[in-house]
């Protein structure tokens, strides 16, 4: 297959071979031996590598299943995720890995397995298995209440790096929550509660321990910029989500229990220098921890809805559509959703459209910006928290060379395990 007359990230004009699962060469006047797709006018990307979503399977799959998740993903221009281990039972020894892999292979698109931390856990038996990496280790109790004590987490820090797995955490410190909020019954009080120094400080002694045993961790869903700061300065690196880039508590009142997550919606202000910090480079990577719950579900008071929101399907629609207003850079938008990734998480031949590499690709109409609908998504949950927003959704994706969605139609194509 060729995509003819393509523009890359960094504006080159090109085209593009594929040929099995690799690309092949990028170049100019290449021959069409096969199918050409005509690529003129429209930007080729690397896929996406989404390096944190809960698919929800096993346990929960009225909430999302590998099947629906991996369509949601594969429209969005994702195509590879890595999954995380709250699910039921959760994935923290031999058995809950092998558990979830069965149910893995429905994936369309390709996939790793993370290994999580509880008292419970089996670490010689979990990091045997080829896991995506350690995580997310949750320092304090989010869905699935894994939070776990600093010992604890010293252990896993140690247990990861000497078997040299990459290692992600959920930083926040729950014994800095402010409990005097616990009255408030509006949507706000979420993030009153939840309150940045809690997640700053967690950030810190995250980042602390893991220097001090000379590892390396990398910082989920980090929603201040001073927690930014804090890993930078460290060493270690972090990712933001969409959620955190493009909602704020200014959103909450329409919102309502729909924009509760882990870590809560920050201050505007934050929102927008969270925005600039990955424009300028200081962020490294984007994932979304997409995090499904039903619409019954998330409709209950402040207190009881569950905490998490989807996202894998528009992340790069969303990102786009900032490149399209000339806020951020395609090359930036490669590398944060791939190029810097695939290196984060040691994906070989991943993340970037050079021969050799995966054929894991993305083609873009830049100027199809559309308004976001949840009834057009492929979430099982059916609902976004960017209703209404307008996103720039990919026309194709292929993963290792498979077309697996193209117009709105998705091919029957197996994802693959990369650790495998
Ligand atoms: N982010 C969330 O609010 N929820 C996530 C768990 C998590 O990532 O903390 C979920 O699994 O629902
Ligand atoms: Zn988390
Ligand atoms: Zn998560």
């Amino acid at each position: 297959m060729l995509f003819r007359d393509a523009t890359l990230a960094d504006g080159r004009v090109r085209d593009v071979r594929i040929d099995g699962e690799s690309i092949v060469d990028v170049g100019t006047g290449l021959d069409d031996d096969g199918e050409t797709i005509d690529a003129d006018g429209k930007r080729l990307l690397p896929g996406m590598i989404d390096a944190h979503v809960h698919f929800r399977q096993p346990g929960f799959p009225h909430k999302e299943t590998w099947l629906t998740g991996s369509k949601s993903a594969a429209a969005g221009g994702v195509t590879t995720v890595f999954d995380q281990p709250n699910t039921e039972p959760p994935t923290v020894d031999a058995a809950g890995y092998e558990r979830k892999a069965e149910l893995a292979s429905a994936s369309l698109v390709d996939y790793a397995i993370n290994g999580g931390v509880t008292d419970d856990w089996a670490p010689e038996e979990l990091l045997e298995k080829p896991i995506g990496a350690l995580g997310e280790v949750f320092l304090a109790d989010s869905t699935g209440e894994m939070g776990i004590g600093t010992g604890r987490y010293e252990e896993a820090v140690k247990r990861a790096h000497d078997a040299g797995v990459p290692i992600t955490v959920h930083a926040e410190d729950a014994a800095l929550f402010d409990e005097s909020v616990i009255d408030r019954t509006d949507p706000d009080a979420w993030s009153a509660y939840r309150t940045a120094a809690a997640e700053i400080e967690a950030i810190r002694h995250a980042c602390r321990v893991a220097a001090d045993l000379g590892a390396r961790v990398h910082i989920a869903h980090t929603s201040t910029p001073e927690g930014v700061e804090a890993t930078s300065e460290a060493g270690m690196t972090c990712e933001v989500t969409p959620h955190h880039l493009f909602l704020s508590r200014a959103d909450l009142e329409e919102l309502g229990t729909f924009g509760r997550m882990n870590p809560p919606l920050r201050s505007e202000d934050r929102r927008e220098s969270m925005l600039r910090l990955l424009a300028d480079g200081d962020i490294d990577i984007v994932a979304t921890d997409h995090a499904p719950h039903t619409r019954t579900e998330k409709d209950a008071g402040i207190w009881d809805a569950p905490s998490g929101v989807p996202g894998v399907e528009t992340a790069l629609p969303l990102l786009l559509e900032e490149a399209r207003n000339g806020r951020l850079g395609y090359d930036r938008i490669r590398d944060v959703t791939a190029a810097n990734v695939a290196d984060i998480f040691g994906l070989e031949h991943g993340g970037r459209i050079e021969a050799g590499n995966r054929a894991d690709l993305v083609l873009v109409d830049p100027d199809a910006s559309v308004p976001i609908r949840g009834e057009d998504l492929h979430s099982k949950c059916e609902w976004t928290p960017f209703e209404g927003r307008r996103g720039v959704f990919p026309e194709l994706t292929t993963v290792r060379g498979c077309v697996v969605f193209r117009d709105g139609e998705f091919a029957d194509v197996a994802g693959r395990n990369v650790r495998r």
